[in-house]
């Protein structure tokens, strides 16, 4: 339907731009004209390449972009302050504020901000490059790249770009790196309304001004229908109602539709807020009142999600149910049997008190077979209540009691630089780049945005993509792969040919056009090619001017962590090329943000040894330190040390001698495949998820996918005994503290034990590891895991393989690779076969202190940090020390950075360190000489 909706919609724009005389009766043309009015407007100024502009001559897409900026910049020009050269410079300290690291001053954040982007706007249109006039305060040489070839860089290990001119400022040079922000890409608003009239739109003669092309309207559905659901939907009725409610509810809908089916538009205007398009008329109206809310239910089953609870459909529509759950098989429906299967305790969830009978199932209108059935249910009741309580316990009420006692783990606070960055994220969508060494909180603070961004499109989860470099780092935040959200396959081939590629895959251009928020995990492996790519193809398929076709990016990593995997084929030639090397970062980036707060090392001394890592300048002092912890790890409290390799190959024979070691009974799990026996094998080669795990009890396990807010990928765990779901829900329902309410302990009991019963009447049994976790804010839980499903989907979208296994695998030893992003309490690290820079430093940045990090043939040559990476982090750090410098915020950074006085002295020496690291000139060519 939403297709269809589509479609339409773009076929009234061809027709309204050839012929304005439209009905002014469809607003939701409206809109699509104007968003797509810009796109026109290039569309006539470079008439002759109409169709084949993005394909063939992609400095055509600069003048599209300049074209986009110019508009704006009409608008800029109006105002004169901001366009007066003096007035840019000052903007230009406040932006500079904003933009560094605006992490810094979060408290100014709202008003600089907005300064910021103003007066970035006023000085976008000043380059020469974007036609304006161009006496602003940063030159067009601050991006030479941007105006000229958006896509021509330069050499990989080619001289920085030129410096910028700030007019006074000396430190300018670091500022054209993080000079991102720009109005001129804003997005236009969600909900438009507009006239046909409006001035605010470029002054093209539209009529006159479109080439239409034979295949212009192959691509109808390419449009991306920013709609915003109409303020008022409708609530559907949650409570119980009398057939006489229903009937006149009933009755009230049918006149709704009819009236507005027939209504006239206001005469005389062009103007109305867009429709939700998959609504029917009487969502327009405002909401009926609400029969009967529904119940809040906030408690969650330890193993469940945020939002599991949620997808309980309002009572009206499902009928609520009385019975027991043990006792509902025979009339449940499919759906409610896999939920339930999936999540146990969501079987709890039906109303305790009788409810009226559907039509269906009343005396005279029920079969014989019915009858028998319902005779039978009758007797598992009776079954069930001699071990159930007699009277009939409110679920709500069980559910709650078991959730509370299973998730006892608390969510983390995030830090005040954290929620600024979330809160420039959400609340503004701006694009930002937030990074840190390791062991900050980026992850942490990914999910939270993530989890944010789904409730802030709730109503459209396609809306953000989330992705991540590798398979792995995307499994950690339940996302795929870069590669796989664009479709692209290898992504080898040239824009033209990976633009058709995803022209032909419905899913992948589905993905392109809906997105509006795409994040971007471990970005320090995405190459900078393939960053390029996907802007330019993302402007192409959205057909919008700005990088990436105005999606939003949240993007993280840290670029002295594990660079782009080369292809050992196609870029023999050169050297490795970052995501910051590529021409459109600068441009897809409104706000760069360093994250300072070190979590994971909370002893000072250790920090910095790391950070000394990080950047590749190890004093003397860290070497001997480092030394000095290869003495072996000694510990008795059950928790083993994680050992980290390079390779693949010693991680699996470490494995196999730590489990064989272990005494007891072997239990073996042996995945389910699907998918071509020809391809499968191949697409599963490379899983987390192995084909087969065998486990003993006591054996080191990690979690490998997420479970909810603290138990995540790469949560460790120990094996402590193996059983049934049901043996485990008696297990949950008894073992409660103390201080629990003893009413509710036996209920919990009776409750979990007619579960068991009922369980093992299913035939469901099955012993999974019962393994007790180390979770992320440092509680232990006890989760019974068992098998997950991985999937493997084709560039069409298809799912061509796909896998279903224990979510876990043994973690005595983990490659370096998969630890990339853990935080590990005992680690042994053997740097002898290290071989790629950033590699020692994730694998030593694991541990949470000295006490629990053993490291063997410590060299300081075997650390390596890249010397761009550190010609990049240069600059972002001198620049915010400049802005420091100039407004004197050193002393509110401190305040703000300050936790605790541990954490505040590791701030203030990273403070020192990121001042020291502006006098190293001379540490690039330094660093060079890793090359
Ligand atoms: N706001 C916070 N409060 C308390 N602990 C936190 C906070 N943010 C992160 N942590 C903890 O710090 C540790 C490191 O966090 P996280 O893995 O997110 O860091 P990271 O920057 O992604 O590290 P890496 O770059 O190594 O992947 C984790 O144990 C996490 O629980």
């Amino acid at each position: 339907m939403k297709t269809g909706l589509l479609a339409g919609h773009h076929l009234l724009l061809h027709r309204a731009t050839i012929n304005l005389n439209l009905s002014p009766n469809w607003s939701t043309f409206q809109a699509v004209l104007v968003h797509r009015a810009p796109l026109r407007a290039h569309v006539h100024n470079s008439a002759p390449k109409c169709a084949a502009f993005p394909l063939e001559a992609l400095h055509d897409e600069d003048i599209m972009f300049g074209r986009a900026v110019q508009a704006k910049a009409a608008e800029a020009n109006n105002n004169n302050n901001k366009s007066k050269p003096g007035a840019s410079s000052i903007s230009n300290n406040a932006s500079l504020k904003q933009q560094l690291f605006p992490s810094s001053s979060p408290a100014r954040a709202p008003s600089v901000g907005s300064q910021s982007r103003t007066s970035s706007v006023a000085d976008m249109f000043k380059k020469p490059g974007f036609g304006g006039t161009s006496s602003g305060a940063i030159s067009a040489s601050s991006r030479p790249s941007a105006t000229t070839d958006p896509l021509t860089t330069r050499p990989a290990n080619s001289a920085p770009r030129p410096p910028p001119n700030y007019g006074s400022s000396g430190s300018g040079r670091a500022f054209a790196s993080l000079y991102n922000a720009s109005d001129s890409f804003n997005d236009t608003p969600d909900v438009i309304e507009v006239s046909m009239q409006s001035t605010r739109r470029p002054q093209h003669d539209l009529t006159s001004s479109v080439y239409i092309e034979d295949d212009d309207f192959s691509d109808d559905e390419n449009l991306d229908l920013d709609f915003e659901a109409p303020s008022a939907l409708p609530v559907l009725p949650t409570g119980r109602i009398s057939l006489e409610q229903h009937r006149e509810l009933q009755k009230q809908q049918e006149e709704e539709v009819k009236e507005s089916r027939f209504r006239e538009p206001p005469s005389g205007t062009h103007t109305s807020v867009l429709s939700w398009p998959e609504s029917s008329p009487s969502h327009l109206q405002p909401p009926k009142r609400e029969l009967n809310p529904p119940p809040n239910t906030n408690t969650k089953h330890a193993r469940l999600q945020d939002d599991d609870f949620d997808f309980e459909p309002p009572a009206a529509v499902k009928k609520p149910k009385r019975e027991l759950p043990w006792t509902m098989e025979a009339e449940s429906k499919e759906e409610d049997w896999k939920h339930a299967e999936k999540y146990p305790l969501e079987k709890s969830g039906y109303a305790p008190t009788p409810e009226s009978k559907p039509k269906g199932s009343m005396l005279w209108n029920t079969t014989a077979s019915a009858v028998k059935e319902q005779k039978k249910q009758l007797k598992d009741r009776q079954k069930s209540s001699s071990v159930a309580p007699k009277t009939e316990i409110p679920m709500d009420e069980i559910k709650k009691v078991v959730s509370s006692h299973l998730s006892k783990a608390s969510a983390i606070t995030l830090s005040g630089e954290q929620l600024h960055v979330k809160s420039l994220v959400v609340e503004k969508g701006q694009s930002v780049f937030f990074t840190g060494p390791a062991g900050t909180g980026k992850s942490v603070l990914m999910r939270a945005i993530i989890s944010e961004l789904k409730k802030k499109f709730a109503r459209e989860p396609e809306r953000v993509a989330v992705t991540a470099s590798t398979g792995l780092a995307a499994c950690n935040i339940g996302g795929m792969t870069l590669h796989s959200f664009a479709g692209i396959g290898l992504g080898k081939e040239d824009i033209q040919t990976l633009v058709k590629k995803i022209r032909r895959n419905q899913k992948a251009k589905t993905r392109w056009l809906k997105t509006k928020v795409l994040i971007i995990d471990e970005i320090s492996m995405v190459d900078g090619e393939l960053f390029d790519k996907l802007s330019q193809i993302g402007r192409i398929i959205r057909n919008n001017g700005r990088p990436w076709g105005g999606i939003q990016l949240v993007i993280t990593g840290d670029f002295f962590q594990l660079p782009p995997v080369l292809d050992k084929d196609l870029n023999k030639q050169r050297d490795v090329k970052f995501a910051f090397d590529a021409a459109t970062w600068n441009m897809s980036i409104d706000h760069t943000i360093g994250l300072t707060e070190v979590f994971r090392q909370r002893d000072p001394e250790f920090a910095e040894m790391l950070n000394e890592m990080r950047l590749g300048r190890i004093s003397d002092r860290t070497v001997k330190n480092f030394q000095q912890l290869s003495r072996p790890l000694a510990f008795d409290d059950g928790l083993e040390v994680t050992e980290l390799f390079p390779t693949r190959n010693e991680v699996e024979n470490s494995n196999r001698q730590r489990l064989a070691a272990l005494k007891g009974k072997i239990y073996r799990y042996e995945a389910y495949d699907t998918g071509e026996p020809a391809v499968r094998e191949k697409l599963l080669a490379n899983m987390m998820a192995p084909p087969v795990i065998e486990l003993k009890k006591d054996a080191q396990v990690m979690l490998i996918k997420n479970m909810d807010e603290t138990l995540v990928n790469g949560s460790l765990g120990t094996v402590v005994g193996f059983m049934n779901e049901a043996t485990f829900e008696l297990k949950a329902g008894s073992d409660f503290d103390d201080d629990e309410d003893l009413d509710k302990k036996r209920r919990i009991k009776a409750f979990t034990s007619a579960l068991s019963n009922a369980a093992i009447e299913k035939g469901d049994n099955t012993e999974y590891p019962l393994v007790r976790f180390h979770a992320v804010d440092g509680t232990r839980r006890d989760i019974l895991c068992q098998p997950e499903d991985w999937k493997v989907e084709l560039p069409t979208g298809e799912v061509q393989a796909s896998r279903k296994q224990l979510p876990l695998i043994l973690a005595w030893a983990l490659s370096i690779h998969k630890a990339q992003g853990q935080t590990l309490e005992r680690v042994k690290v053997d740097l002898g076969r290290v071989f790629e820079k950033g590699q020692a430093y994730v694998a030593l940045s694991r541990a949470t202190t000295q006490q629990g990090l053993q490291v063997l043939r410590f060299q300081k040559d075997k650390v390596m940090a890249h010397p761009r990476v550190v010609s990049f982090y240069n600059k972002l750090y001198s620049a915010e020390s400049a802005v420091m410098k100039r407004t004197k915020v050193d002393q509110s950074i401190t305040k703000f950075a300050y936790k605790t006085p541990s954490v505040a002295q590791a701030i203030t020496k990273q403070q020192q360190q990121r001042r020291e690291v502006i006098d190293i000139e001379d540490e690039e060519e330094r660093m060079a000489g890793y090359g």
